[in-house]
C-alpha cells in the first residue's frame, strides 16, 4: 500500500521507497523486447505489488501508481491481475487515473483450487521464481502437507525450497531435516531460526528473484520474512499458547524488495492448499515414483497390485517407503477429484498426452541421494 492510501495496516507497512524501478522488481531484457509494441502505444510497464478488486498498486516505470483495472478490449473479459503480475499501464493523463490495460504473459503462477464450489483456481502469485515452503520444527512434522505444498510449488513452474523454521524449538533439527528431505527429492531443505538467526544467511543465498513464502498459519513466515527484509515490515502474530496454532496475522499480500536483490511475497497462512490440475507438480514431488513407474509392465499401472509393478517391487526391496506411495495416491486422488469438478476445458486437458519426463527427473537420477 502506498503511503497516500491509508489502510488499517499502514502503520505496520509503508511503501519502502519511491526510488524503486521495475528493474528492482525483476524487469529484464526479454520482457522489454516483448513490450516493444506497447511502448508504441505510450504504455509503460509495471509490476503489481498489491492487488485488490479493481485496483492495484503498481511499481511502474513512471513511479509507483495506484491503477484501475479495466475490461480487456480484446476478449471482453475482465482482467484479473494478481500480485506479481507484470502489466501495461496507461499513465494518468489530465483527469484520468492510471489504468492497467494488459496483463503480460505469466512465466509462472502459484495456483490453488479455491474451497468454493465453483472450483476455479485462485492465483496466489504470478511470476514467482522461488517458492519457499515454510515448515515449523516446533510442531510434529506432517510430511503429507509438505508434499502437497511441494506439488503446488512445482506445478507453478517456480523452484521450491523447503525452509524448516523455529529450529530453536526443536531438539534434533538435523534428523527432522533428513526426514523432510526424503519427502522432497531434488529440493533443498534448509534449517532456520528467525530467533537465533541460524540458517538465515544460507537462505538468503539460496533465494533468488521473486520469492514467495508459503505455509500454514503460525509457521513463522512473516517473522522469517522480516529477517530476510532486514526490518519489521511484515506483521507477525503470537501463536496461541495452548494449541500452537497461529492467528492468521497476514491478511494481505504485498511484494517487498529484498536488501540483497529480489522481492519477497509473504502469503497468509493457508488453511487448505487444494491441488489444482497439478499432475506435473505431483510427478516432480514424487520424482522417484514417476521414475520407477517407467519400468512398470503396464503403461497405465496404478501401482495398486498389478503384475510387474516396479513401484510395488521397490517397496518390497526397501527402495521406496509405503508412506511415500500412500501419500502419492492420496494427493493424486485429490487432484483428480479437483479436476473432475472443473469445466470441460480442464477435463479435456486432463486427457492430454503425458508430458515428457522433465529435465528435473533426469538430473535427479544422477544425484547421489536418488535411490531408485
Ligand atoms: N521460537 C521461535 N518462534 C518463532 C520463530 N519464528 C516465528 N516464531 C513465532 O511463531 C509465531 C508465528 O509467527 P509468524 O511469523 O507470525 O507466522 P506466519 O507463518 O507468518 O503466520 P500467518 O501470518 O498467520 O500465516 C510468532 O509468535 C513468532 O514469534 C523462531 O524462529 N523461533
Ligand atoms: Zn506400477
Amino acid at each position: 500500500m502506498f503511503p497516500s492510501h491509508a489502510s488499517p495496516h499502514s502503520s505496520a507497512l509503508s511503501f519502502p521507497s519511491h526510488d524503486l524501478t521495475p528493474a528492482d522488481y525483476g524487469w529484464d531484457a526479454e520482457r522489454e523486447r516483448s513490450f516493444a509494441p506497447s511502448r508504441g502505444e505510450d504504455l509503460v510497464p509495471g509490476r503489481v505489488v498489491r492487488a485488490e478488486r479493481g485496483l492495484c498498486d503498481v511499481v511502474a516505470e513512471t513511479g509507483p501508481v495506484r491503477a484501475m483495472v479495466v475490461p480487456s478490449s480484446d476478449t471482453g473479459d475482465r482482467l484479473t491481475p494478481c500480485t506479481g503480475d507484470w502489466v501495461a499501464v496507461r499513465p494518468a493523463a489530465a483527469a484520468a487515473s492510471p489504468v492497467i490495460v494488459e496483463v503480460l504473459e505469466r512465466r509462472t503462477a502459484v495456483r490453488r483450487s479455491t474451497s468454493s464450489r465453483t472450483s476455479h483456481a485462485q492465483v496466489l502469485a504470478a511470476n514467482v521464481d522461488t517458492v519457499a515452503v515454510a515448515v515449523s520444527l516446533s510442531d510434529p512434522l506432517k510430511l503429507g502437507r509438505v508434499e502437497r505444498m511441494l506439488a503446488l510449488a512445482w506445478e507453478s513452474g517456480a523452484t521450491p525450497v523447503v525452509v524448516l523454521t523455529k529450529a530453536d524449538r526443536c531438539a534434533d533439527p538435523a534428523s527432522a531435516a533428513a526426514e523432510v528431505a526424503e519427502a522432497a527429492p531434488g529440493v533443498e531443505v534448509l534449517v532456520t531460526s528467525a530467533t537465533t538467526g541460524e540458517g538465515v544467511d544460507v537462505l538468503t543465498a539460496v533465494l533468488s528473484g521473486t520469492v514467495v513464502l508459503l505455509g500454514p498459519s503460525g509457521a513463522g513466515k512473516s517473522t522469517l520474512g522480516n529477517r530476510l527484509l532486514g526490518e519489521d515490515l511484515l506483521a507477525t502474530g503470537a501463536v496461541r499458547g495452548s494449541d500452537g496454532k497461529g492467528r492468521h496475522t497476514t491478511a494481505w499480500r504485498e511484494l517487498l524488495p529484498l536488501p540483497h536483490g529480489g522481492v519477497l511475497l509473504d502469503t497468509p497462512g493457508l488453511r487448505g492448499v487444494g491441488l489444482h490440475d497439478a499432475d506435473d507438480g505431483l510427478d516432480h514431488t514424487f520424482a522417484e515414483i514417476t521414475e520407477l513407474a517407467l519400468d512398470c509392465r503396464f503403461a497405465d499401472c496404478a501401482h495398486t497390485g498389478e503384475p510387474g509393478c516396479a513401484v510395488l517391487a521397490a517397496i518390497e526391496n526397501g527402495h521406496l517407503t509405503r508412506r511415500r506411495l500412500d501419500s502419492y495416491h492420496r494427493l493424486q486422488r485429490e487432484n483428480t477429484y479437483a479436476a473432475s469438478r472443473t469445466d470441460a476445458r480442464l477435463r479435456a486437458e486432463l486427457e492430454r498426452p503425458r508430458k515428457e519426463i522433465s529435465r528435473h527427473l533426469r538430473a535427479l537420477k544422477q544425484s547421489p541421494n536418488f535411490k531408485a
